[in-house]
C-alpha cells in the first residue's frame, strides 16, 4: 500500500524506550569499562528502541541517493554548472563516485533516486522525476505544494519498497548542483537564523559568489514569505526535490521503524524539516558527521544530535553517513559477540556511572 501524507504522519510513534533500557543493561553486563564505546553504544541503544527490540542486527544497508536541480543556479550561487548533477547522478550507476567507493568498503548498496534532475538519465538511476528542475526560489516559490508533497511521498514509498527488500539500515545522501544554497534557506527559515550565518561556499565559491549566494537566499525568502511554522510550506517555496525525497525517506524510515543515518548539511536539512512536520521522527535518526559547512553544528543540535564523526568532511552524496556504517558495525559486533562480566567470572568490577 502506498503511503498518502495522513497515514504516513499517523504512523509515525515515538521510538520503544523500554528496548532501549534493556539494551543499556545488555551493555553494562558486557566485560569492558563501563560506556567506554561512548556514541556506538548510544547509537546501538537507539537502534534498539527504533527496531523495538535489544537484539539488534540490521541486515541489508542502503544510501539512498536524491538526485534533483535547482532554479536558484542560475543566480550564480555554484562554483559548477547545473549539468554536473546529471553527470555525477549517472556515474552512480557506474559505481564511480565518491559514496560509491566508500559504500564497498562499507558494504552498502547505492540507490540513485531522480527526483527531478534537468536531463533524462540512464535507466540505473530510479526514475522518480517529478519535473525537469525547480522553479528559481528568487522569483517565486520553487514547486507547488503538490510537487512538495509527491516528493515526501516518493521517499517514503521508496523506504517501506527497501524495507521488504530486507535493507534495515539506511543512509541518506544527495546530488543536486545548487543545493546548499536550497538547504540553508530551509534552516535559516526554519531556526530563525540570519542567512549569513548559516550560508557557506558549499562545493566551493569564491567570497563573490557567497554574496551572491547570500543575496539570493534573503531575496527567495523575502519574496516567498514562507511560513516557519509549517515545514511543507518552507520547503516548496525555498527547497528542491532532493531535499522533498529525503523528508520522505527520514519520515518513511520513522513510520517503518528504520535507523536512518544523516548525512551532511543537506541532509541534516531535510531532516530538520521532517522532524518539524512530525516531531516523532526525531526517535529514528543516528547523526553520522558534522559538516564543515557554518551551519553543520547547529542544525544537528537543533535536532539533539551527537555526531560520529568529526572529519571536516563536507562532500554530500551521502558520503559521511556511510563512513559511519563500519564504525556502527564495530559497535554492534561488540555488543553481540562479546563475553560478560558474568560469563568471565569477573567479580570485583564495579561499575561506576
Ligand atoms: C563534481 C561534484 C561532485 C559532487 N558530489 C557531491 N557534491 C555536493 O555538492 C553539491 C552542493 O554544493 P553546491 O550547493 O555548491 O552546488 C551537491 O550536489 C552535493 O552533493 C558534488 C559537487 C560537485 C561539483
Ligand atoms: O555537508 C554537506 O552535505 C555538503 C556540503 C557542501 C557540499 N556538498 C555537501
Amino acid at each position: 500500500m502506498e503511503w498518502t501524507l495522513e497515514r504516513l504522519l499517523a504512523a509515525i510513534q515515538p521510538a520503544d524506550r523500554q528496548a532501549g533500557e534493556a539494551a543499556w543493561k545488555h551493555w553494562d553486563a558486557i566485560a569492558k569499562p563501563l560506556r567506554s564505546l561512548g556514541l556506538l553504544e548510544a547509537d546501538i541503544v537507539r537502534i534498539a528502541a527504533i527496531q523495538g527490540t535489544a537484539d539488534v542486527q540490521w541486515g541489508k544497508k542502503a544510501v539512498v541517493v536524491m538526485c534533483a536541480d535547482n532554479g536558484v543556479v542560475e543566480e550564480g550561487v555554484t562554483q559548477t554548472g547545473q549539468e554536473v548533477t546529471a553527470i555525477v547522478s549517472e556515474n552512480m550507476t557506474r559505481h564511480d563516485t565518491s559514496v560509491c567507493c566508500m559504500s564497498s568498503v562499507a558494504g552498502a548498496d547505492v540507490i540513485p533516486v531522480d527526483m527531478g534532475v534537468c536531463r533524462p538519465l540512464v535507466s540505473g538511476v530510479l526514475d522518480k522525476c517529478i519535473r525537469r528542475g525547480t522553479w528559481n526560489m528568487t522569483k517565486g516559490p520553487a514547486m507547488t505544494r503538490e510537487e512538495c508533497i509527491q516528493g515526501i511521498l516518493t521517499g517514503a514509498n521508496l523506504v517501506s519498497e527497501l524495507k521488504e527488500r530486507g535493507y534495515g539500515l539506511i543512509a541518506t545522501g544527495e546530488m543536486g548542483i545548487g543545493n546548499t544554497t536550497t538547504s540553508s534557506a530551509i534552516v535559516s527559515v526554519l531556526l530563525g537564523c540570519p542567512v549569513e550565518e548559516v550560508t557557506g561556499r558549499g562545493a566551493g565559491l569564491s567570497t563573490e559568489g557567497l554574496a551572491r549566494k547570500i543575496s539570493a537566499i534573503q531575496r527567495g525568502v523575502e519574496v516567498n514569505r514562507p511560513d516557519p511554522a509549517d515545514p511543507i510550506d518552507v520547503v516548496h517555496k525555498v527547497g528542491g526535490f532532493d531535499i522533498a525525497g529525503l523528508m520522505g525517506v527520514f519520515l518513511g524510515c520513522a513510520a517503518c521503524r528504520v535507523p536512518v543515518l544523516v548525512d551532511g548539511f543537506i541532509s541534516a536539512a531535510a531532516a530538520l524539516a521532517a522532524v518539524r512536520l512530525c516531531p516523532a521522527a526525531g526517535d529514528y535518526l543516528l547523526a553520522s558527521h558534522v559538516s564543515k559547512e557554518p551551519a553543520g553544528e547547529m542544525v544537528l543540535q537543533a535536532l539533539g544530535l551527537r555526531p560520529l564523526i568529526r572529519a571536516e568532511m563536507c562532500l554530500g552524496e551521502g558520503s559521511g553517513a556511510v563512513a559511519a556504517m563500519p564504525l556502527l558495525e564495530m559497535g554492534l559486533a561488540v555488543y553481540r559477540s562479546m563475553t560478560t562480566f558474568e560469563a568471565t567470572n569477573i567479580e570485583t568490577y564495579v561499575p561506576q556511572t
